[in-house]
């Protein structure tokens, strides 16, 4: 049936139409091709073609507003839309308007002849999907093949219930993308409750999550509700899910399995309506070999897994998140500043071994210490130089570095031992300690934008030490406007 379907391809692309139509018609369809909207609407209404690739801008208008009414008039006929704009935006609006599917452009033809096949093969549903508009408030940034990926998956996850696991290092966006499942979802108006387990003393996480009787436990002096309660009818977003410990994993499991559980002490099932979102940026199969995770959870868990590229594998990102982190600071009260094309080659160098929330944090003391308003390379480099000696190497695996003298103690051997046999230059405590204090001390100007008085106050300092470290460490400072 489906080597004999019509194909109608809109697209003011004239090259486009061609290797779309050759393509198709290799793969053994029918194709009529048009530059714009008003023809293939005339062709749609006439009851014409089995399925449509249509680009999103045309001359004669925008195809995400015609396709409520195609949705409205032909339910069943399958939509493909191709975008140049590849927003997680454009993603979710083909989603919501009701479109099979969103390829970015430019795309791969025979990854393009295979959705066509699939859309063919799957059978007619009238899917009726609410055509609202999200607005243009950008959640997620960044327009990589990688971050392309993404959309795409969340774009077909957002109608679906499907349990979702989120990997990736610390700071890639795993939250956010949480968030964004739940915000474009069909379980928006109910809560969104986070739970991080790394957080949360061990033996109380069972009862954080699924709440206790009175009496449960020594100091359950009252009934208390737990976080599967507070977020019935929406969804549960379980950070660090490497760290749940067995027996909550076991309930866990049960909620999967059958869609209830106990409250701690207590016995009566109760039965749950939640989405659960996991994340995490340990690698749960090395923990299930440690037998730190149940195998069978993780399976429940994994149904769609969902892995977010740390930054320095999508650095093309990287203008894009720092236009957009200079935006949000700007909105809370800070100076806009440009990042000259010198610091965005040295940004593009970096590591960035804590991801977009690093990068995040660099932009806000970029708005908040530097007067200019253009940011140069060397402002750039010092402050990476400090953010360097503020990590000072912490773990590979992404995880935050808990113990700052242990990082110091490696930072010391290494810095040692490249000296080989000699030893490094005189006025070593003065230089440490300098590199400890700057950025100690911008950290906390920059969290509280640039007010002395009260960063003297987080750091436990006088006024005049501050001011006279300020000087000597020569950090620049700007107070926000707000
Ligand atoms: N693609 C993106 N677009 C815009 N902002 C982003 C993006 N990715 C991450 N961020 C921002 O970076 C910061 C870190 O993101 P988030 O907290 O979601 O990371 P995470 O992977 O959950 O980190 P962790 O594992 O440490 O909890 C947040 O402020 C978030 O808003």
């Amino acid at each position: 049936m489906a080597a004999s379907a019509q194909i109608l391809v809109a697209d003011d692309d004239a090259a486009i139409r061609t290797v779309i139509s050759q393509a198709m018609i290799r793969a053994g369809f029918e194709v009529r091709v048009t530059s714009n909207i008003a023809t293939l609407w005339r062709w749609i209404s006439a009851g014409e073609g089995d399925l449509v690739i249509t680009d999103v801008l045309m001359p004669d208008g925008n195809a995400f507003d015609v396709l409520p009414r195609i949705k409205n008039l032909r339910p069943e006929l399958p939509v493909v839309v191709m975008s140049a704009q590849n927003t997680f935006m454009t993603a979710i609006k083909a989603s919501e308007r009701g479109a099979y599917d969103y390829v970015p452009k430019p795309f791969d033809l025979t990854e393009l002849v295979s959705i066509v096949r699939r859309a063919l093969a799957e059978p007619k549903s009238a899917q009726s999907t609410q055509a609202e508009d999200a607005g243009e408030n950008m959640p997620l940034v960044g327009r990589s093949p990688a971050m392309q990926d993404i959309y795409r998956a969340l774009a077909r996850m957002m109608q679906t219930d499907l349990t979702v696991t989120i990997t990736g290092e610390s700071g890639t966006g795993k939250e956010l993308v949480a968030r964004a499942l739940h915000d474009y979802g069909r379980r928006r108006k109910g809560p969104f409750v986070a739970i991080n387990m790394a957080a949360i003393p061990r033996d109380l996480i069972e009862s954080e999550l699924f709440g206790h009787e009175k009496g449960a436990f020594t100091g359950a002096q009252t009934r208390s509700s737990g976080r599967f309660e507070q977020a019935e009818g929406g969804t549960l977003f379980l950070d660090e899910i490497g760290d749940m410990p067995m027996e909550a994993q076991t309930r866990l499991l049960r909620v999967l399995q059958q869609g209830e559980y106990t409250v701690v002490g207590g016995r009566t099932p109760i039965a749950t309506d939640v989405r659960i979102v996991a994340a995490t940026n340990k690698d749960l199969r090395q923990l299930i070999g440690r037998g730190l995770f149940r195998e069978d959870l993780f399976y429940r868990l994994n149904v769609v897994p969902l892995r977010l590229p740390p930054l320095r594998e999508r650095i093309e990102d990287l203008p894009d998140l720092a236009r957009h982190f200079f935006q949000i600071v700007q909105k809370e009260g800070l100076p806009r500043k440009v990042l000259t094309s010198g610091a965005l080659d040295v940004l593009r160098r970096y590591h960035w071994p804590g991801n977009v929330r690093e990068l995040e944090n660099l932009i806000r003391r970029l708005a908040a210490l530097y007067p200019q308003d253009e940011i140069s390379a060397e402002i750039i480099e010092h402050e990476l130089a400090a953010d360097h000696a503020r990590t000072l190497d912490g773990p590979v695996d992404g995880t935050k570095p808990v113990d700052l003298s242990a990082s110091v103690e490696r930072y010391l051997t290494e810095y040692f031992a490249s000296f080989g046999d000699d030893l490094p230059p005189a006025g070593l405590h003065g230089r440490i300690l300098r590199d400890v204090e700057y950025p100690l001390i911008a950290a906390a100007l920059a969290a509280t934008r640039g007010n002395q008085v009260k960063a003297a106050d987080l750091l436990g300092v006088n006024r005049n030490t501050l001011r006279k470290k300020i000087r000597d460490l020569d950090i620049s400072v700007v107070r926000s406007i707000r």
